[in-house]
């Protein structure tokens, strides 16, 4: 694990959109399109107002979320609502947008077909909980021994932590794929939570799963 830390968080969300545009460009060069997770919640939202107004070949990059809450798209706690509002506007509006969602009546194997041809993910932004949290994957969650098995589907319903609307998610094996890293977080609780997740096995914190490939970039406030 490699760790940056900013002197405040606004220099983080800063940087850490301006690497995800370089890391954007050089795949780009060597490939035909760049697949992009992203993660939802209250801390991306910075990154994505950069990112959104960044010059970069926007019609060949593939955006899709790290995990979606069970609820309508336009509900306030829709994760691809924040990403609707915050990243794909302005100049990134001509990414294509995958959704994490199965359509209407779908079963979830139409899911995984949508997502199979993302895979590797080209880029991996993820989030953390202070309960060591990422994507979906909750610790204590029924579903999550299978979400970290190396055979797991890519994308799996699962319940999230107790008071919370279930989730989809991207899955242990995906996660563990992506060909490149990030994990952003602020605040002294997640810096605590991250050193406990360094020395933890994934069922205790599932941000541990990819910790070993991952640049954390932390910043207090
Ligand atoms: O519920 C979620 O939580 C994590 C962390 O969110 P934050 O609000 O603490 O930044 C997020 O990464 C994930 O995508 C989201 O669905």
């Amino acid at each position: 694990m490699k760790l940056i830390e900013y002197p405040d968080a606004e220099a983080m969300m800063m940087q850490v959109a301006d690497r995800l545009a370089s890391e954007i460009t050089m795949g780009l060069s060597g490939h035909g399109h760049v697949s992009l997770a992203v993660p939802g919640g209250s801390t991306p939202g910075p990154v994505f107002d950069i990112l959104s107004g960044t010059d970069l070949a926007w019609d060949r990059v593939h955006v899709l979320l790290t995990d979606e809450r069970r609820v309508p798209p336009d509900h306030d706690r829709s994760n691809e609502r924040l990403l609707r509002e915050r990243l794909l506007r302005d100049r990134a509006a001509a990414a294509q947008f995958i959704r994490l969602v199965p359509d209407e009546g779908a079963a979830m194997d139409t899911l995984e077909a949508r997502i199979a041809p993302e895979l590797p993910l080209s880029i991996l932004l993820l989030g953390m909980g202070a309960d060591m949290h990422c994507a979906s994957l909750f610790p204590g969650a029924p579903q999550l021994a299978r979400a970290l098995a190396e055979d797991a589907p890519p994308v799996m319903e699962v319940d999230a932590a107790e008071g919370l609307e279930p989730r989809l998610t991207l899955t242990g094996p995906v996660l563990r794929g992506a060909m490149s890293t990030h994990v952003l977080i602020t605040g002294d609780d997640k810096r605590a939570a991250l050193e406990t997740a360094r020395r933890a096995d994934p069922m205790e914190a599932p941000i541990a799963t990819v910790l070993d490939r991952a640049t954390v970039h932390w910043a207090r406030e």
